[in-house]
């Protein structure tokens, strides 16, 4: 569990990914091979310039509408111009047609995922993936993500990152599924608390006064977590307080949690929704942050014991959350789901595995393939007190398997046996486990 206390003083955008990395985001020309393909499709292939207020404004109706969100109103267009300008973001546009708005739609930044170890390494992260559905299915994706890949591997970014509308559709690119997340629905009337006592303090806050101290808050658990990554502005204030639009914004409360010694450990964001019966009210936790196991036990008692309220629900929890142990009947805290969450892409497979941190010593011979060419050949792994060293070989492999595999066991899930159940690694499945899972499971609380 999370044992990081929020003690840096550093503003958000400072804990951002590396300066090199960070400058390619606005470096990095539009890649030739995707151009070429979308204008064979009278296609054009663009990158935004998101200080032209009214092209920034097209794309973000697009994107909106790609997803099927409402059309947005004037001040969340603003808002969101605010928020996004940083991001590398890259339209597809038809100029046959007379609607200014893209067809298709991108955006990347390099954010810092906490990896095995500890360490924060830069990730190319791509969100905002959409293409109108009058022009599905004739490669447009295809080419935006090809696009992405090839520009974040030629700026040495070592990993790509996204989280995804449906698992599907990104395997074809590479990706693997890396984090599971957990959905949970209790049962407030029938669970009692049986966790420890805390002596800290809990009180109401809200987004404006808090702010601060919920990115200090927040960059201690996103650093203190395999899967995590670190939050932009924007990543971070959703999950303080609602965003223009959101509906029942008027229905958020934020509650903090300090220490005894009145340091900041965490806080817990959520909705009440009504029923017929008062005494039956829901709970909706938009996002609980604990950077310590006792704000973490003080937030979910704080939850489970509202008065007037029969239910608490809660998603993109960690696979391991200890809720069962803290209440007094386990069937009355149930998880409802357990999905894929974090999509990981090795890009540079040497630096990507000597980025991470190792539980157990061991050499292990890797045959890694990729159809988009950036992260195949043979390396042997070698792990001496826990730092891997990776160099090319031509040694017989002891294990086979596809980039996307690679990146689903990247972070240390033990999701190898069921990987080659499958057929997706060759060889020897246990000793790929041994060497690359973690006793905690990665996790990613949030979306991006
Ligand atoms: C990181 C993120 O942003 S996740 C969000 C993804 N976006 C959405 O879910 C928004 C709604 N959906 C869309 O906008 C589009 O359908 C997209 C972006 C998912 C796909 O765009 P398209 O331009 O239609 O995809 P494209 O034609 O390039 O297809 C490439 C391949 O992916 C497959 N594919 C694309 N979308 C899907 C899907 N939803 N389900 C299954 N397969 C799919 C295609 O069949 C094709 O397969 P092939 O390689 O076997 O030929």
């Amino acid at each position: 569990m999370e044992q990081n206390t929020p003690s840096s003083s550093a503003p958000i955008d400072e804990q951002a990914a590396s300066d090199e990395h960070a400058a390619s985001v606005d470096r990095a020309p539009i890649d030739e091979q995707a151009a070429s393909a979308l204008t064979g499709s009278g296609l054009r292939l663009a990158l935004v310039d998101t200080s032209d207020d009214a092209a920034f404004t097209e794309w973000i109706r697009a994107d909106f509408r790609g997803f099927h969100s409402p059309a947005p109103k004037e001040e969340v267009l603003t808002e969101a111009r605010g928020y996004l300008r940083d991001r590398r973001t890259t339209a597809v546009y038809d100029d046959a047609i007379p609607s200014p708005t893209p067809v298709g739609t991108v955006n990347s930044w390099v954010a810092p995922l906490t990896v095995p170890g500890g360490a924060r390494v830069d990730a190319w992260a791509i969100s905002s993936v959409t293409v109108a559905p009058t022009h599905r299915r004739r490669g447009v994706a295809r080419a935006l993500l090809g696009s992405e890949l090839r520009t974040a591997a030629a700026q040495g970014v070592p990993l790509a990152i996204l989280t995804v509308s449906e698992s599907v559709i990104y395997g074809r690119w590479g990706f693997g599924p890396a984090t599971f997340a957990s959905e949970w629905r209790i049962d407030t009337k029938r669970v009692r608390w049986a966790g420890p006592q805390t002596g800290g303090r809990l009180s109401f806050t809200d987004p404006e006064s808090y702010r601060e101290t919920g990115y200090r808050v927040l960059d201690a658990v996103m650093a203190s977590r395999p899967g995590e990554i670190g939050l932009s502005p924007y990543l971070a204030d959703r999950l303080i307080g609602p965003l223009k639009g959101t509906p029942d914004a008027e229905r958020f409360r934020l509650v903090r949690y300090d220490s005894a010694d009145g340091e900041p450990q965490g806080f817990v964001s959520y909705t009440v929704k009504g029923e017929d019966d008062f005494t039956r009210h829901k709970v909706e936790v938009e996002y609980l942050a604990a950077a310590t196991d006792e704000a973490l036990v003080a937030l979910w008692r704080f939850l489970l014991e509202l008065d007037l309220v029969a239910e608490v629900r809660a998603w993109t929890r960690g696979v391991d959350e200890p809720l069962p142990a803290l209440v007094s009947d386990v069937r009355g805290a149930r998880v409802t789901a357990v999905e894929d969450h974090l999509w990981v892409r090795i890009l540079d497979l040497p630096a990507a595995l000597e980025a991470r941190g190792y539980e157990r010593d061991g050499s292990l011979v890797l045959d890694v393939s990729d159809d988009l060419g950036l992260a195949n050949g043979r390396y042997r792994l070698t792990v001496t007190d826990g730092v891997g060293r990776v160099e090319a070989t031509e040694d017989a492999p002891d294990v086979i398997l596809p980039v996307s595999t690679l990146g689903s066991v990247y972070l240390g899930h033990d999701l190898a046996r069921g990987l080659a159940l499958a057929g997706r690694i060759t060889g020897d499945a246990a000793a790929l486990d041994r060497l690359f899972r973690t006793a905690v499971p990665p996790r990613l609380s949030t979306w991006f």
